[in-house]
């Protein structure tokens, strides 16, 4: 069989690296160019010492049309507002691309433009991009050309709720979702917010009810969940390097027990690898599911006022970004789920 070839757009920042680590191990050993857009000709080793030696095709490469169309499967890790005019010539050219960024995944080209503030990619591809929500979208995501990859806070937070929405169990129009992210979230180049001594010893919330992941997640709630939620969302930077903690407060339906929670939760995920769900009150932490594509889920009741809180962590650069990226290439490809995906959280 021919070898399996990747490319990967975007590949000195952050999600590209953590990609190329995983690829690097892929019991498929598909050959990974990586390309780059400022730095082409240089070893990608030079900025990332963490990767020398573990390929021999470490050079990062000038993104070429010609180049890229021997490739079975391209990851775009580029900032959103970018892959709007890079992808539909690749996509034109029959190629498969996974995005990780956040421009195909509104279906509604007037929303990605009042939430993004930047002109959305064309209709004919928004129409055709699949939503890698890989625990929901399975059947979908085989058959895709482009696959939309879900943000890092909308996968920690719909994992949680859809189970819930889906079976009726908690009030839509209750849905409050406060979440904090580690500054890896917001990719390699500095900002001021994330320089160290505004993001040391500090913790701080921003883009306070103007966060781009609200539509997305609005847009799950309605399509898988089948409920018409209207949530208030928060986020925070917390100073560390990853995870993801998503806390969501929703008032409980009539009727509604905490074992049949549980047992919702339980029962939609038994057969998933990468979600663990917890009995209520198990106190979750980020660092149990870094660098792992995990996504740890636990509740708990709040007898007095009625309303449930729901918790979730993931890493965001692996369940969030590149890991599920890959689980994604490997419903894709027909390849076992879980090749090339650490299994086993680092601890400490
Ligand atoms: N970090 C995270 O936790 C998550 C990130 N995402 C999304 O994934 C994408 C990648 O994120 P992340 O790795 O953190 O981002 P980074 O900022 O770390 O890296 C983005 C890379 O894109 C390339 N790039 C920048 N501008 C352009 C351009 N004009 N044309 C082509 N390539 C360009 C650069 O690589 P080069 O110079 O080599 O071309 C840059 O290193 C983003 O869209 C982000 O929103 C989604 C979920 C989680
Ligand atoms: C900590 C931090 O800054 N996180 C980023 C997540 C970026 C992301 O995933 O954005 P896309 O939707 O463009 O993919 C943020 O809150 O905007």
């Amino acid at each position: 069989m021919a070898e399996l070839e990747i490319g990967i757009i975007g590949a000195t920042g952050f999600s590209g690296v953590e990609l190329y680590r995983l690829l690097c191990s892929h019991p498929e050993k598909p050959a990974v160019t990586l390309f780059s857009s400022s730095r082409d000709g240089q070893d990608i080793t030079e900025e990332y010492p963490h990767l020398k030696g573990i390929s021999t095709n470490s050079t990062l490469k000038k993104l070429s049309l010609e180049h890229i169309k021997r490739m079975d499967v391209v990851f775009s890790c580029a900032p959103s507002g970018v892959s709007r005019e890079l992808l539909p010539p690749l996509l034109e050219a029959g190629i498969r691309v996974i995005d990780l960024a956040g421009d195909y995944r509104l279906k509604d080209s007037a929303l990605y433009e009042k939430w993004y503030k930047k002109p959305a990619p064309p209709e004919r591809w928004l129409h055709e991009a699949v939503y890698g929500l890989s625990e929901y979208n399975r059947e979908s995501i085989k058959q895709a050309q482009l696959i939309a990859n879900p943000g890092c806070y909308p996968t920690a937070v719909q994992l949680a709720l859809l189970p819930l929405l889906k079976n009726n169990l908690i009030d839509p129009l209750s849905l409050i979702t406060d979440a904090k992210s580690g500054l890896s979230g917001a990719g390699a180049s500095l900002s001021k917010s994330s320089h160290y001594a505004n993001a040391n010893e500090s913790l701080s919330i921003y883009k306070m009810n103007a966060h781009q992941h609200i539509p997305e997640m609005e847009q799950s709630f309605a399509q898988i969940g089948k409920s018409e939620v209207i949530m208030t969302f928060s986020t925070h930077l917390v100073p560390m390097t990853r995870g993801i903690l998503a806390t969501m407060y929703a008032d409980l339906l009539p009727g509604v027990t905490t074992e049949i929670i549980y047992e919702t939760l339980q029962q939609h995920y038994e057969n998933e690898h990468f979600i663990r769900v917890h009995q209520e009150n198990t106190p979750l932490s980020t660092n149990q599911v870094s660098g792992s594509n995990y996504c740890d889920i636990s509740y708990s009741l709040d007898e007095r006022t009625g309303r449930l809180t729901v918790y979730s962590v993931i890493d965001n650069l692996l369940k969030g970004a590149a890991g599920q990226a890959l689980h994604n290439m490997n419903i894709m490809m027909g390849f076992n789920e879980t090749s090339g995906l650490p299994l086993i959280p680092q601890f400490p």
